[in-house]
């Protein structure tokens, strides 16, 4: 049986992780009922969630365990917004707005009564979509169809016909009617003799939906059907003369949507099939005959269109009744994924189900998604994040991306050397030249954030930037080390302090068991330099997908970018991890360890101390053999051998530190194996290091890309909803 959950799953989280991505704002107006708690709790990783109800109601039936939550309770609290109609600061703007939606309408609603009316939950969440502050509203499992739909429909603008589909993924058979067991029905649950228009819409609509959520590599074809009694003109009557009609419409409104996206080409839609001759080839062949091939749909019809709603309901129970271990749910069309009613017998299982699959659709409309609601804060928030030759800039509304510019700086400028002052003063004004082409003015920010420097024995989380913090970094940083740069701009950029700015996660942060400090000479001790904003973020996120806690984890997290850091994170603190500058496996540009002798040979060869240092963390590893050190370069000359040889000695160099790291928690295991930056996006260095990583026994999860500005973001809105309170530097 198709595993749909894991399917939509894994489409939600691909769309989810595109760089301009939002989630989708949804508003459960039924928050009192712990269905939609738990489901609720279950769908904070792909959606921005509103509850309508009371907040002392939720938590107590969260406490009193009626509703069990999917992820840990803060993080849920934390995440989701929950909204008192009566107390809300919208109310009055969405009871005008009623009243205006209700004008000339058989509901029309004077003043007071819309007032009363947006007090009710459905009322108060439909309005929500209809103004454009959520993206969808989810209910029906503690409201008849009557009291959720009908103000649905009224309030929310829809693209064409409202249906209901009925999805069913059957259990695997010897001889399935459909491939991979996958069958649509529509209408199941709200027109009752559809007009050949409606039908149509119904039948496009629906064809549409199932292509949506499964792509051609799991269904290659998406056939549908309208059924009758009446196989191409064997019978007559009021229903098969509507279905007659619907086909043409079927057929324009079909071609305008092949046209609208090449995904939905190898839709077909047949009309006046029997239902026999929609999904068997031999019934087909029978009544169809040599006229079988003229339609496509014919023997392999995985999306029926019934022609009344008696059919549709019928045939929805029915399997339903018989395959209770169906994946199955309902799903709204012609709602451009605005609106999902659910049955009132929903168990837990179809309401998460069933919104994932509302997410999927809604995010695939052509209506864009809600970037800022009112329901969500969404401080400005300005983030640089500056490495050795470039900054990153990256702007956003509290979870909205704005701006992701990466400035490649020249070498021999901004980055040259001098102080750090110097060189801030440089990069500080590409940085506003950034920020100004693209509209943004700095000091309307409410916070900046940046990468933390260098500062001796920093704490792990977010400093605010102050002139003490830069006076440390300007005499005592303890590397030469472009993010300590970060808070010179940042400061500069928010007035000197006038707006708040921040720095988070020094790469400085020790904290080193005293077994993994100690070295094998007296006096000579480990002392960690890593990407901790990159690390502590992926371990997070690695955290939030389990649906656990970091502090609750044992995770190995490797960053893999310009330099290469691999961290031990037992229960949320970094128990073992190098010197990603001078220590480690080899990188794009460092040379990683290197044998002892060989170095003592190095600092004796008459060369001055800066250059030896050079050699190692400039122009080491990659560059050192193949005089590059860009990998999306080296990686198109992957062919060569004597590249490919280099390659597999870093991959091979990364993976077994990895592997070594596994003891630092003896006797506990380890959970997973986290990996993030630039350098795994190279699917051919990813792929050497990830074969060898099976000898671990662990599951390895891949956040490719750099996570820094999102680690950023994410430690501002955590200062910004108090959960996280920031140190001050004290010298
Ligand atoms: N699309 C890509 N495909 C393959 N490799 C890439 C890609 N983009 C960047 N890289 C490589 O990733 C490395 C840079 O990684 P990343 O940006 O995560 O590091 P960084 O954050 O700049 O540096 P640091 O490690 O100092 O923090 C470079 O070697 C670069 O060539
Ligand atoms: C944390 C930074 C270490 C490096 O530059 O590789």
């Amino acid at each position: 049986m198709i595993d749909l959950d894991k399917l939509v799953d894994e489409q939600l989280n691909g769309m989810l992780s595109a760089p301009d991505a939002v989630k989708p704002v949804i508003v459960f107006p039924e928050a009192n009922d712990p269905r939609i708690i738990s489901a609720a709790s279950g769908l904070i990783n792909q959606a921005r969630v509103v509850l309508v109800g009371e907040a002392a109601e939720i938590r107590s039936l969260c406490d009193y365990k009626s509703a069990e939550l999917y992820c840990p309770r803060d993080r849920f609290f934390s995440q989701v917004q929950i909204v008192n109609p009566a107390q809300s600061d919208l109310k009055e703007e969405l009871a005008m707005a009623l009243q205006e939606a209700s004008k000339g309408r058989k509901w029309e609603f004077t003043s007071m009564e819309a007032r009363e009316k947006i007090l009710n939950p459905v009322f108060f969440g439909a309005m929500l979509v209809r103004l454009g502050y959520a993206d969808a509203c989810l209910g029906g499992v503690a409201n008849s169809t009557k009291d959720f739909l009908a103000p649905c429909l009224r309030l929310i603008k829809s693209s064409g016909t409202a249906f209901e589909m009925g999805l069913f993924c059957l259990p695997d058979e010897d001889n399935p009617l459909w491939e991979n067991n996958v069958v649509m029905f529509a209408d199941v649950a709200l027109n009752l003799k559809p007009s050949p228009e409606q039908l149509s819409d119904i039948a496009v609509g629906a064809c549409k939906t199932l292509r949506d959520i499964f792509p051609p590599t799991v269904l290659s074809g998406v056939n549908g059907a309208m059924i009758s009694y009446s196989t191409k003109g064997s019978g007559q009557g009021p229903s098969v003369e509507a279905i007659r009609q619907a086909e043409p419409l079927a057929a324009q409104k079909l071609a305008a949507l092949k046209e609208s996206d090449p995904v939905y080409k190898d839709i077909n839609i047949t009309g006046e099939l029997q239902i026999s001759v929609a999904v068997s080839r031999e019934a087909a062949q029978v009544k169809l005959k040599n006229r079988l091939d003229e339609f496509e749909s014919a023997g392999k019809a995985n999306v029926l269109i019934v022609p009344s709603l008696d059919e549709g309901n019928m045939l929805y129970h029915l399997f339903n009744t018989q395959y209770p271990e169906a994946q199955s749910s309902l799903i709204m069309g012609g709602m451009d994924g605005q609106v999902l009613d659910y049955s009132r017998g929903s168990s837990l299982l179809q309401v998460i189900r069933g919104a994932k699959l509302l997410l999927l659709t809604r995010i695939k409309a052509t209506k864009p998604l809600v970037r800022t609601s009112p329901l969500f804060p969404s401080p400005r928030i300005v983030t640089i994040n500056p490495g050795s030759v470039s900054t990153q800039v990256a702007v956003f509304d509290g979870d909205a991306p704005v701006l992701n510019v990466v400035i490649e700086h020249d070498k021999s400028g901004a980055c040259a050397g001098g102080s750090i002052a110097q060189q801030a003063e440089s990069r500080l004004a590409s940085v506003r030249r950034t920020l100004e082409k693209h509209d943004i003015d700095p000091c309307g920010a409410a916070m900046i954030m940046s990468r933390g420097g260098m500062l001796p024995n920093p704490q792990a989380g977010t400093y605010r930037i102050s002139q003490a913090m830069l006076t440390a970094l300007e005499s005592g940083a303890v590397e030469d080390h472009p993010s300590n740069l970060g808070a010179f701009m940042a400061w500069e950029l928010s007035r000197q302090g006038k707006t708040p700015a921040f720095i988070v996660d020094c790469p400085t942060i020790d904290e080193l068991t005293p077994e993994n400090r100690l070295t094998g000479i007296k006096g000579i001790e480990k002392m960690p330099i890593w990407h901790a904003l990159s690390q502590r973020q992926a371990a997070r996120m690695y955290a939030d997908l389990a649906n656990q806690r970091v502090q609750d984890l044992n995770l190995i997290v490797a960053h893999l970018g310009s330099g290469v850091s691999i961290g031990s994170h037992a229960k949320g603190k970094c128990i073992n991890v190098e010197n990603a500058i001078f220590d480690g496996p080899m990188g794009p540009s460092r040379a990683g360890d290197i044998p002892a002798e060989a170095v003592i040979e190095l600092c004796y060869a008459g060369l001055e101390k800066a250059m030896v240092k050079k050699i190692f963390s400039a122009v080491g590893g990659l560059y050192s053999h193949l005089g590059a050190h860009d990998l999306r370069q080296i990686q198109d000359r992957a062919n060569d051998p004597d590249v490919a040889a280099v390659l597999s000695a870093m991959a091979s160099g990364i993976a077994s530190q990895i592997l070594a790291r596994l003891s630092d928690f003896y006797p506990e295991p380890v959970e997973q194996i986290v990996l993030t930056g630039r350098m795994c996006l190279s699917p051919v260095l990813l792929e050497k290091v990830l074969e060898k990583l099976t000898l671990a026994g662990v599951g390895v999860t891949v956040f490719p890309g750099s996570v820094e500005a999102e680690a950023l973001k994410d430690a501002a809105m955590r200062v910004y909803k108090d959960i996280d309170v920031p140190m001050r530097w004290e010298s």
